[in-house]
């Protein structure tokens, strides 16, 4: 049948996914005030921006949301090592705070990319957050700057994360063999 799933464990539920981003947003919101851009790495983080902002928002902080469209792993499980732009970012943040949002942080490639992205662009100072952080992932100066789940060292989908396009819209994070 075309709903059946691959054999999927759950390694995060929706419950408590929804505790760690409001733990998160408890850290992140005094950090925000002023003027702050928040930049969704698509595709991804879709899910996670949109719950991250709704819990900004319920604290009183309203950054600019924009979007970054990065692709490093197209079909892949294993980055391609190159981190390819397919759409920028809109509004300008030349003299503003960014929060740059991603879903998983593995190699560190995309963000390590996206923070000098948005650097170059005139940023006055760059915040990285990723929902889920992989064991290996860089430490150190590498490293993300917050994260709200340490995940294990498995190939990851669900809440916007994907295998060949599948399972992004799965409410939980589960990892694939
Ligand atoms: O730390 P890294 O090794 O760089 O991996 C993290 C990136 O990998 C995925 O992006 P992908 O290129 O698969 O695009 P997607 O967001 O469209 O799934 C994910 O959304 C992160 O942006
Ligand atoms: N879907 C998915 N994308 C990734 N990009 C980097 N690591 C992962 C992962 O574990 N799962």
């Amino acid at each position: 049948m075309s709903g059946d799933l691959p054999k999927i464990d759950v390694v995060l539920s929706e419950e408590d996914l929804m505790a760690k981003i409001d733990a998160l947003a408890d850290v992140l919101a005094p950090r925000l005030a002023g003027d702050w851009s928040a930049i969704n790495i698509l595709v991804g983080a879709t899910p996670f921006t949109s719950d991250l902002m709704k819990a900004l928002a319920r604290r009183g902080i309203h950054p600019v949301l924009d979007a970054l469209w990065l692709e490093s792993y197209r079909d892949e499980r294993e980055s391609s090592g190159r981190v390819l732009v397919r759409a920028d970012i809109v509004r300008s943040v030349r003299g503003r705070g960014v929060l740059i949002i991603d879903d998983v942080f593995d190699t560190g490639r995309t963000l390590a990319f996206a923070r000098s992205h948005l650097m170059t662009k005139g940023a006055r100072e760059v915040i990285t957050v990723a929902l889920a952080r992989k064991p290996w992932a860089p430490k150190g100066e590498g490293d993300v700057d917050y994260h709200a789940f340490d995940a294990p060292g498995r190939f990851l989908v669900g809440y916007g994360m994907d295998d060949a396009g599948k399972y992004r819209g799965l409410p939980y994070i589960g990892a694939l063999d």
